[in-house]
């Protein structure tokens, strides 16, 4: 087996030790793994991505913003560059949730290449996820003030990889949002 490919499984298992007790907030309580997981492979499977500390950041990235971990764990571990953009993609959560979706849509285009990466597949993944299914409790309103704000954060990303883009570009023209 390649070294890459031991890396990334030490990765999605340590990931999934992390949010072992974790669910997502669909009627069905899919594990919460699946979403860094997917992430990860719609920047490798669509967006072409081959730099693995990017895919490894994909699969990190809630890891310190919803568990126990901390930066400095995944530096330890995972080294420097990994943990930087894991730290670029989390959110403060000692803020309010206004003011955290207000910092999100500020921050985006001030971010590295690799964290753009990383809220783009994020962003796809979870505008995806909300057409799939909605979340226990969630109203059409909801779901459509999300697909607002995305917008907004997308708008700080461009530039950043096409295919990605153009395929969140779909799904706000689905949704009657321009990007
Ligand atoms: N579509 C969808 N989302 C789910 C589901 N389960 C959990 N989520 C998470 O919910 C968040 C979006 O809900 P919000 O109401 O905006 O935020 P909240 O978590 O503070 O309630 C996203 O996390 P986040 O870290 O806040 O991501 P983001 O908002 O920064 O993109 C998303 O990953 C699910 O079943 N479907």
């Amino acid at each position: 087996m390649s070294s890459e490919s031991v890396i990334l499984l030490d990765t999605v298992n340590f990931a999934a030790e992390k949010h072992r007790s974790q669910r997502r907030k669909d009627d069905e309580q899919t594990p919460y793994i699946n979403h860094p997981i997917g992430v990860a492979r719609i920047l490798s499977h669509e967006g072409g991505i081959t730099d693995i500390e990017v895919l490894q950041a994909a699969l990190l990235h809630d890891t310190v913003e919803d568990t126990d971990t901390s930066i400095g764990e995944l530096q330890a571990i995972f080294g420097q560059t990994v943990a930087r953009i894991v730290q670029e993609v989390t959110d403060d959560k000692s803020f309010t949730k206004q003011e955290r979706k207000r910092q999100q849509v500020e921050h985006a285009p001030h971010c590295s290449h690799q964290a753009k990466l990383v809220k783009l597949a994020d962003k796809l993944y979870n505008l995806r996820d909300l057409n799939r299914c909605m979340p226990t409790g969630w109203t059409a309103e909801r779901v459509q003030e999300y697909f607002l704000w995305a917008a907004q954060v997308v708008r700080g990303l461009r530039g950043t990889n096409p295919v990605l883009e153009g395929k969140l570009e779909e799904l706000f023209k689905q949704r009657g949002v321009d990007l």
